[in-house]
């Protein structure tokens, strides 16, 4: 049996997994922790499942590497310095391991590895997310990620920047610019988690999307990753591509 702690656990995600975790026949649920508790109960647990905000994760992920407690990470906000830091607490010999996914649902995270295959044979590309107005962080996690690994992907391709000739624009009119993709972020009452990957090239557009329609979907990819974070070979694994062989 795997003993699993939650931080975040009367949240939206949280509250998923504190029932994922109970309702499976290989972990049982030892804490459950959210903004205000006490954290020690988690020290009772292998496994720590994390979905709180951008804000605290890196302190209470701290918490955990310092108390030696593996970590699964669903919440958003990790950016190169992020990882960065979280990879200077983890050197030297054996200790916790962490894993950090922008996105544990599987349809989302085969949206991302199309992309990243599609990318360098379009001139251009960009990323409409869809959120539940209830979002606090814009653009999401997935669609940073997505863009980090599209633009990696035509870099290495040594694809030109898509072309674009706006010089005048209201001010945000065309999104975020992450490492040179346009992000464009939607929050709408009645959606959950949507993302489309627009590329164009001569003629024609090629349009990859996903959508969660609840967040049960995101529970296989997190049960899985509780499962392998214990024995990973590498003390940080950021995404679960790894796990589901891509
Ligand atoms: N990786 C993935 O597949 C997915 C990732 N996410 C991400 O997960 C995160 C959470 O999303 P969601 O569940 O919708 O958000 P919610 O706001 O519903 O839940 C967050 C919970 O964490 C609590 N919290 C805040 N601070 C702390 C703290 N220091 N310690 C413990 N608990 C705390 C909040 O309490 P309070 O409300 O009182 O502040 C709240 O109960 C977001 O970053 C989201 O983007 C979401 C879905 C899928
Ligand atoms: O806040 C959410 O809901 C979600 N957050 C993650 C993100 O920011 O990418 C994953 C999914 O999109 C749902």
């Amino acid at each position: 049996m795997i003993k699993v702690g939650v931080l975040g656990s009367r949240g939206r995600m949280g509250a998923e997994v504190c029932r994922a975790v109970q309702g499976a026949d290989d972990m049982e649920l030892v804490a459950a922790v959210d903004q205000d508790d006490d954290r020690e109960p988690l020290t009772a647990a292998e496994v720590v499942v994390d979905f709180t905000r951008p804000a605290v994760v890196m302190d209470n992920l701290k918490w955990c590497v310092d108390h030696g407690l593996h970590a699964v990470v669903g919440t958003t906000g990790f950016d190169p310095s992020r990882l960065d830091t979280v990879r200077s607490w983890l050197t030297g010999g054996k200790g916790p391991n962490v894993l950090i996914a922008p996105n544990f649902g599987i349809g989302a995270v085969l949206m991302m590895h199309f992309a990243q295959k599609a990318a360098p044979f379009f001139e251009s590309v960009e990323i409409v997310e869809l959120h539940h107005p209830n979002k606090v962080d814009a653009p999401s996690g997935t669609a940073y990620r997505t863009a980090e690994l599209v633009a990696a992907a035509r870099a290495e391709a040594g694809v030109a920047p898509p072309p674009d000739a706006t010089t005048e624009e209201f001010d945000r009119a065309r999104g975020a610019d992450v490492d040179g993709i346009h992000v464009h972020a939607v929050r709408l009452s009645g959606a959950i988690a949507h993302q489309e990957v627009v590329l164009g090239g001569h003629g024609e557009l090629f349009t990859i999307r996903h959508d969660s329609m609840n967040r049960e979907s995101f529970m296989p990819g997190v049960l899985l990753a509780v499962r392998k974070v214990v024995d990973a070979s590498d003390r940080l694994t950021v995404g679960i591509e790894s796990l589901l062989g891509l």
